[in-house]
C-alpha cells in the first residue's frame, strides 16, 4: 500500500464519523481541533459525545447508518464495532470519491490518522502505519519533551520575519540564505535556556531586519544573545 502524509485543510469541511463508541470520539476530537464540522450518526454515543452534541458542537443523527450518509462529505469514518457496516461505508466513500478511514481495517480504507503534537504552527506527525498505535503514541510522547512551547513563540516569529522578507527581498537565494540563518540561529534553544526572553525583542528584530535584510543584521542579533 502506498500512503502519502498531508496537511488537510478541514475548517467547515463536513466530516461524517459512522459509530459512536471510544474510537469514534478519539477520531471527533481531533476533527473538531482541525475546525471540521462533525455529523456523527449511531444509535448510541458516549457521553463525551453526548455533550458535544448537547451542546451543538457536531451534529448527532441518532440511527443506525444508512447509504446516503455520506452525501456532500469531505471526509468519512467508519468507526462501528461491526466490520460488515464499517465496510459498506468504506464502499460508499470509495463510489463517491471521498476520503474513508476504516477503524478496523485501515487498508481497506484511503486515510489514516496519526498521532499528533501540536506547537503552535509546528506539527508533528507520527504514524506506525498500523503497525503499532501504542508505539506511534509513545514516540509522539517523547517528541513532547524534546519539542516544547519555545516552537511556538520563534515561528509565529518567524512567520512574520517571511512575509516581510517576502515583500522587501526580491532575489530568491538572499531570501533562502536569511531563512537558513536564521533558521540556525536556533531561537527555540535560546528561548528554552532563557538566553532570549519570551518577549519584548520580536518588534524589534523584525524591525532590523526590514531596514537590512542582510545576513550582517542576522549575524548581528545573533551575537546579541
Ligand atoms: C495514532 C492514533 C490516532 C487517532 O486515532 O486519533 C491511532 N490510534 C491511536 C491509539 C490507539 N489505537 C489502538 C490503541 C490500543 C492499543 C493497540 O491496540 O495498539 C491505541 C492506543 C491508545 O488508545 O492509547 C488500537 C487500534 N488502532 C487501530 C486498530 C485496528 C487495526 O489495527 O486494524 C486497533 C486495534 C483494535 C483491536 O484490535 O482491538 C488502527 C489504527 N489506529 C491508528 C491511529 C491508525 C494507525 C496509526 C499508527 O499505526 O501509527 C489505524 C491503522 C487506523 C486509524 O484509526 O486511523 C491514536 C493515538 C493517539 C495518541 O495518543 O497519540
Ligand atoms: N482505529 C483505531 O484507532 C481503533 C482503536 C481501537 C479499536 N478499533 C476498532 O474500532 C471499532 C470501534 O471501537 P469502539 O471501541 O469505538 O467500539 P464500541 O463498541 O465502543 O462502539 C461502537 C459504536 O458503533 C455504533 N454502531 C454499531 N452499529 C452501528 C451502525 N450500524 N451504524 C452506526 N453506528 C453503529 C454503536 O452504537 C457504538 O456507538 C472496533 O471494531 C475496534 O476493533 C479501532
Amino acid at each position: 500500500m502506498g500512503w502519502l502524509p498531508v496537511m488537510l485543510r478541514l475548517d467547515g469541511a463536513l466530516c461524517v464519523v459512522i459509530g459512536g463508541g471510544a474510537v469514534a470520539e478519539r477520531k471527533v476530537l481531533g476533527l473538531l481541533e482541525a475546525d471540521a464540522f462533525v455529523t456523527l450518526i449511531s444509535p448510541t454515543v458516549t457521553g463525551k459525545l453526548e455533550e458535544l452534541a448537547e451542546q451543538g458542537v457536531i451534529h448527532w443523527v441518532t440511527r443506525d447508518y444508512a447509504e446516503g450518509d455520506l452525501s456532500g462529505a469531505t471526509l468519512a469514518f467508519a468507526a462501528t464495532n461491526d466490520g460488515g457496516v464499517n465496510g459498506q461505508v468504506a464502499a460508499e466513500a470509495q463510489s463517491r470519491g471521498v476520503l474513508v478511514n476504516v477503524a478496523d481495517d485501515a487498508d481497506a480504507g484511503t486515510l489514516m490518522l496519526t498521532s499528533v503534537l501540536r506547537r503552535g504552527k509546528l506539527m508533528l506527525s507520527v504514524s506506525t502505519m498500523g503497525a503499532s498505535p501504542s508505539t506511534a503514541r509513545r514516540v509522539r510522547r517523547e517528541l513532547e519533551e524534546a519539542y516544547g512551547d519555545e516552537y511556538e513563540v520563534w515561528l509565529d516569529w518567524l512567520a512574520e520575519v517571511r512575509l516581510m522578507l517576502r515583500q522587501r527581498v526580491e532575489g530568491t537565494e538572499l531570501r533562502q540564505l536569511l531563512h537558513r540563518l536564521l533558521d540556525e540561529m536556533n531561537g527555540p534553544e535560546l528561548l528554552r535556556t532563557g538566553r532570549l526572553p519570551a518577549s519584548g525583542w520580536q518588534e524589534a528584530w523584525l524591525e532590523a531586519l526590514r531596514r537590512e535584510p542582510v545576513p550582517d543584521t542576522v549575524w548581528r542579533l545573533a551575537s546579541q544573545v
